[in-house]
């Protein structure tokens, strides 16, 4: 049980776990080199501004990753707390310059709330940033017991899914799924600086949603990129041969010669493809991953989704993602429902009871989007199984 504890770093992501924290009734001391930070987030209710007289249950260190093992071996030092965790974005550097300068390495476990916003500061914070997202914690074979008990206990108040890993393992997937994403997104974002107006003017959602990220601050991007530098430009390399592929087939279509522009039409296509298989690897909504996967068959008639989406709000169920298939030449189609694993069995029966073809429920695996593991197999295999 955490009842008081101790946010180093008063930015985005600290003050987001001070608002999480004091709104469980947690008391929290926020301490930050600037004093305009504190000032903020104590304003907007995230805590005290004044040091513990005692050790606080834990200390949550969001400062930037370089910063992270000096911090934390500061403060161990003056025994602010009974343990210690971080938020840095890259772990196996951290861990290492904790375990190498901290008094006692047992009192710390290595944190990464997989949340967050291309704003910092205090008045970015938000209390429920972290509901129902993945929270890495890297123990390591120096953490503690009781440590990692405290750590899951606060990041279970902040209403996050704990996902224990190792640092190096985390920081080869956040180079993947995080960090590189966001090179490529400053990148994308970068073409844009010098664009006319004419062309800026009708930028739609796409360019948006795709350069959304490149939006975050470059001094703490650097600081993260220079922590992770290794797997980042491992995953970019094989990015930029992607990329010169690309190239190289769209200069192929501005030829004449008929066969040439059919092959590099060919490459264009299965890199395209190749897209849309990636994508549907990533899980529908954060947080969700890991539900059951709930296949109903449905005829291939005006309002019969609608039909059946009453059916399961008559359950009390709740939709956490949904996907649909048509299946050519049949009149039918399949609707997966991805809900809670719980749920899945009496919303199976009671859809059932009012005569909807449900298929075998399935789970959803953490890596994987609502039905990625049926890709290989027609849609009109899946669909002509009625149970
Ligand atoms: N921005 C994001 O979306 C996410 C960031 N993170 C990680 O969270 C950490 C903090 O990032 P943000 O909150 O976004 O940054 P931020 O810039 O909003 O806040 C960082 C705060 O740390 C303070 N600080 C810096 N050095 C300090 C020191 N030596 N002692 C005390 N305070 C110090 C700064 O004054 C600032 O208030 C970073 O390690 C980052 O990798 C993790 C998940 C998401
Ligand atoms: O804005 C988004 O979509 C993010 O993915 C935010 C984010 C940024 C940095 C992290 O280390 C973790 C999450």
């Amino acid at each position: 049980m955490i009842r008081t504890a101790a946010v180093v770093g008063a930015g985005l992501i600290g003050t987001s776990v001070a608002l999480a924290l004091s709104r469980r009734g947690v008391l929290v001391h926020l301490l930050d080199t600037d004093r305009d930070a504190v000032r903020t987030a104590v304003a907007l209710g995230g805590g005290v501004d004044c040091p513990p007289d005692e050790p606080v249950d834990i200390a949550v260190i969001a400062v930037p990753p370089s910063a992270v093992g000096r911090v934390l071996a500061d403060h161990q030092a003056r025994g602010l707390a009974h343990a210690y965790t971080d938020v840095a974005s890259v772990k196996h550097e951290t861990e290492r310059a904790v375990l190498g300068g901290a008094p006692d390495p047992s009192l710390f476990v290595g944190g990464h709330p997989m949340a967050g916003r291309e704003r910092s500061g205090p008045l970015a914070a938000c209390a429920n940033l972290f509901e129902g997202r993945t929270w890495v914690l890297t123990a390591c074979e120096m953490t503690s017991r009781e440590t990692l008990n405290r750590a899951l206990a606060m990041v279970a108040m902040c209403g996050a899914v704990p996902v224990v890993m190792e640092s190096d393992a985390h920081d080869r997937a956040v180079a993947l799924v995080s960090h590189a994403p966001h090179v490529v997104a400053a990148l994308m974002a970068a073409r844009l600086e010098n664009a006319p107006e004419e062309a800026s003017r009708l930028a739609g959602q796409g360019v948006r949603d795709m350069t959304r990220i490149a939006g975050g601050d470059p001094g703490l991007w650097g600081d993260i990129l220079e922590s992770n530098a290794t797997a980042v430009a491992d995953v970019l390399s094989e990015l930029a041969d992607d990329l010169a592929t690309t190239v190289r087939a769209l200069r192929g279509l501005a030829e004449v010669d008929a066969a040439k522009r059919a092959e590099e039409m060919t490459r264009v296509i299965d890199l395209l493809g190749r897209g849309n298989a990636g994508r549907a690897r990533l899980p529908g909504k954060p947080g969700t991953a890991g539900g059951a996967l709930v296949p109903v068959v449905i005829g291939d008639r005006p309002g019969e989704l609608a039909r059946l989406f009453a059916a399961v709000q008559d359950t009390g169920v709740n939709i956490e993602d949904v996907s649909i298939d048509h299946s050519t030449g049949r009149p039918s189609g399949l609707v997966e429902l991805v809900v809670a694993t719980d749920a899945a069995g009496l919303l199976a029966d009671r859809l059932l009871a009012a005569n909807w073809t449900v298929q075998r429920i399935r789970p959803v695996y953490a890596n994987r989007a609502a039905g990625a593991e049926d890709r290989d197999r027609s849609t009109a295999d899946r669909v002509s199984v009625p149970s």
